[in-house]
């Protein structure tokens, strides 16, 4: 018997952000593995819309929470989607639902923030900063909390080389962050955030420190610990491999890459790309919620959940995998043949933005202007490449992060724990791992049928030829243009085709 499924039984669960990539897989593993759990109580807004309701009805009624179905029949009673908006006073919950909430919940799980990389810092602030601050204090007023855990990230201290266990402190407390936000003009607040942020590349990564430190001056006398995943990607295994339902990460790259948009990036192939499995976190995340529980560790435990140390692998060989699966399952209606090119030089670089991805885009809107359409390709390739540029930052860098708790907490489980709740990422093998992400962008974020595979290389092999007829002009035409200027030029011409000419009267 998993202890650590026991000891969610009968238990109120809070979640934030339940209704984000890792939040849904969190749910998800909860119910299959302790369906007899008191309730997930989960904070949603409004979106889209879609009521509170109507997206827990969609989230339920979803292919990931096929098997929970089968194993928690009453899942639909167990949840209870409370309305909140992180970025309100009180989260804007209702008396009622505020009293419920502080006089059940057993554990919490902060999942909720912007990961947005160009959020304007006052958002940032208030989503990953004064929103964790707000639910800390309710906690505080909760007598049957036994556990807090919050959710940061890897990249919180992205500035260092070599990452710890440990909080660093930021220049500026977070307090007087918060409270500058009050008063300060958008237009002043833009103008302080590179001062700011200093040496980390977004807000994101800032905020996110900040409110690890929040985290640390106000636990009082909370149970808590902090979760720090790395670049999280698709399942690995749980509850089947390769799902993703958001283009975070790598998952928008592969599709901007299967697609033939984005052919060449700036990265270091040697640089160590350290994706997680978004189950693994899971699994890191719920054992440590029940060994803060039970364990009740004399300071707030950090836990980095990363692959590098255990199970490295690097940008180039994860970029040559996304290509060698693109072989086997293509991406439908293809703009160009997939291609991987990593530079790590700024003017290579720029050089094949220009050549690969906006002249291209340019061409084709010309013939869609010639066409009668709407020109679009180009508005497009600028916004992927805003995109790949923000990116950038964490593909030339490898970072360290010891992993000293999280190995101590593995060593504590018994093996059916391990077995159930598994974070050893030294069991992942990369290229299955990748190969099973590719096909679960196609599956779940493009919704591609298998069936169309065929059809699929089929419109690649057409592109190929376009592009060597394409190729093949563009050489004619411009030797043509040097024979009419140069008579070296004309002499080598008129021996080649001489040579031609024998070799085919022969
Ligand atoms: C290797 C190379 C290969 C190359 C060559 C060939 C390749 C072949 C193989 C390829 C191999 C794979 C290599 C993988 C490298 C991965 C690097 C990952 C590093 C991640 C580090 C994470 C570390 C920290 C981890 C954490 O701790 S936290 C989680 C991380 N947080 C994020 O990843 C948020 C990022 N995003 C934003 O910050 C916002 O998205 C924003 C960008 C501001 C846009 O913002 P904006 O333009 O205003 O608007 P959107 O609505 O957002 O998007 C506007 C349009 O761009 C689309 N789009 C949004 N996203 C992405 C995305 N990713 N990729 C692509 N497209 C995207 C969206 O579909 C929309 O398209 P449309 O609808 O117009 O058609
Ligand atoms: N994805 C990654 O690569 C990594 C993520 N992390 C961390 O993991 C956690 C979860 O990330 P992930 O699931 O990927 O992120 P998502 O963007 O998928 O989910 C964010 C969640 O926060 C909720 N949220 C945002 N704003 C508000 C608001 N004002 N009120 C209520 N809810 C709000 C969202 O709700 P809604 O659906 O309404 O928008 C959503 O449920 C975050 O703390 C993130 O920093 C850490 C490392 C890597």
């Amino acid at each position: 018997m998993s202890m650590i499924a026991a000891f969610y039984g009968g238990k109120s669960i809070l979640i934030t952000g339940a209704t984000g990539f890792m939040g849904k897989v969190l749910m998800e593993k909860l119910f299959r593995t302790s369906p007899d759990l008191k309730v997930i109580y989960i904070l949603v807004r409004t979106k889209a819309g879609q009521t509170t309701q109507q997206r827990v009805f969609q989230i339920l009624n979803s292919k990931l929470f096929e098997k929970v179905k089968e194993v928690c029949p009453n899942v639909h009673e167990k949840i209870r989607a409370i309305y909140a908006d992180l970025n309100q006073n009180d989260f804007a919950i209702s008396k009622e639902d505020m009293q419920e909430l502080l006089s059940c919940t057993n554990i919490i799980f902060h999942c909720a923030a912007t990961v947005r990389f160009d959020d304007p810092l006052r958002h940032a602030v208030q989503l990953n900063v004064t929103a964790t601050q707000q639910l800390l204090l309710m906690a505080s007023q909760m007598p049957k909390l036994e556990a807090f855990i919050h959710i940061s990230t890897a990249f919180s201290n992205c500035n260092l080389k070599h990452i710890d266990e440990v909080i660093y402190p930021c220049p500026v407390e977070p307090k007087k962050i918060i409270d500058s936000m009050e008063w300060l003009d958008d237009a002043i607040i833009d103008e302080i955030t590179p001062k700011l942020i200093g040496d980390r590349p977004n807000t994101y990564t800032y905020t996110k420190a900040l409110g690890e430190m929040v985290v640390q001056q106000e636990s009082g006398n909370l149970n808590i610990a902090i979760i720090r995943p790395s670049i999280v990607g698709a399942t690995w295994q749980e509850p089947f491999p390769g799902w993703v339902d958001n283009l975070n990460g790598p998952s928008g790259l592969i599709i901007a890459a299967g697609k033939g948009f984005l052919r060449s990036i700036r990265a270091t192939p040697m640089a160590v790309a350290d994706l997680i499995p978004v189950d693994t976190v899971v699994n890191l995340t719920l054992a440590v919620g029940w060994y803060t529980a039970v364990h009740r560790p004399k300071s707030t435990l950090i836990y980095h959940c990363t692959s590098g140390n255990f199970n490295p692998c690097n940008w180039g060989k994860m970029g040559f995998q996304v290509l060698a699966t693109f072989e086997k399952v293509p991406f439908e209606r293809a703009f160009r043949r997939p291609n991987a090119d990593f530079t790590t030089n700024t003017i290579t670089s720029q050089y094949w933005n220009a050549v690969s991805h906006r002249a291209p885009a340019i061409i084709y809107d010309f013939y869609l202007r010639l066409t009668g359409r709407k020109p679009r390709m180009t508005k497009l390739m600028n916004r992927l490449l805003r995109t790949v540029s923000m990116l950038e930052y964490f593909v030339n860098r490898s970072w360290e992060w010891s992993t000293y708790n999280t190995e101590m907490l593995m060593s504590e489980l018994s093996p059916e724990d391990q077995r159930v709740f598994n974070f050893d990422v030294r069991q992942l093998n990369w290229l299955e791992y990748i190969e099973n992400y590719v096909l679960g962008v196609k599956k779940y974020l493009l919704k591609e049928d298998m069936a169309g595979i065929p059809e699929a290389k089929q419109h690649l092999r057409r592109l190929r030829n376009i592009h060597y007829l394409f190729n093949t002009a563009l050489f004619l035409i411009a030797w043509r243009l040097l024979i009419a200027r140069s008579q070296m030029a004309r002499n080598v011409w008129f021996f080649i085709l001489r040579m031609m000419i024998f070799y085919l009267r022969r």
